[in-house]
């Protein structure tokens, strides 16, 4: 039988940077022009076939109420979290067109860093890439900083316009498997076998 590897994903960032519209794109091929701010977290699950390795993405999209989402860090690394031992990544989004998006996300970055001992990966995404005209910064710069300085990954999307969407998730389980393993064009994903959503207790 096919290993079936899992995943967990954490997606953070300020409000109204796009957080539940990458994961519902993703999850579920929809989007939705109207703001509606999480109240409350949310797991969705999605599973994913890539280079003929199956996998299971747990995705966390959390509510930004005061005590998130440090508490909820910390609770996602902690090694006793739903007794799995797998894959935790960190989807930090910000809005292109938002620099104090940008400066949370840094601040989310260190938090993360300063909670544990072992980095995770991190995968920094520049959400409303549609809205392309009004952005504070060039993709190249923030590029720049963030994959030399602050080591991560970087990439661009629009949840809006499923733009890169895939990609990232495909980007990201990418950097989850073995490093050191050579990947080839002929990787295929495909995203959102389940559209399964529930709420972790
Ligand atoms: N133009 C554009 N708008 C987007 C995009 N992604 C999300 N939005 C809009 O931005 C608003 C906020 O999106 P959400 O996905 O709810 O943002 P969030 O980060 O989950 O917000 P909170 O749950 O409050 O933290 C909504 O009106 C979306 O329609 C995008 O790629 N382009
Ligand atoms: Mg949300």
């Amino acid at each position: 039988m096919t290993m079936v590897q899992t995943v967990q994903v954490a997606v953070l960032g300020a409000p109204g940077v796009g957080k539940t519209s990458i994961i519902r794109q993703f999850v579920a091929q929809e989007f939705r022009e109207e703001y509606t701010p999480t109240e409350s977290r949310q797991l969705y699950r999605a599973s994913a076939v890539l280079s003929e390795r199956m996998y299971e993405l747990l995705i966390l999209d959390l509510p930004n109420l005061p005590r998130y989402p440090v508490s909820a860090v910390q609770e996602w690394l902690d090694p006793r979290f739903r007794g799995l031992r797998n894959s935790r990544v960190f989807i930090l989004v910000f809005d292109i067109c938002s620099p104090e998006s940008f400066h949370h996300v840094k601040q989310l970055r260190q938090q993360i860093l300063d909670s544990t001992s072992k980095p995770p990966l991190i995968v920094v995404v520049g959400n409303k890439r549609d809205q392309q005209k009004h952005r504070f910064v060039p993709r190249h710069v923030l590029s720049l900083l963030v994959k030399k300085s602050w080591k991560c990954g970087y990439l661009e999307c629009s949840a809006r316009n499923n733009w890169h969407i895939l990609l990232l998730f495909k980007e990201l389980l990418i950097s989850t498997t073995t490093r050191s393993r050579s990947h080839t064009s002929s990787i295929c994903l495909q995203g959102a076998l389940h559209r399964e959503r529930c709420s972790i207790m």
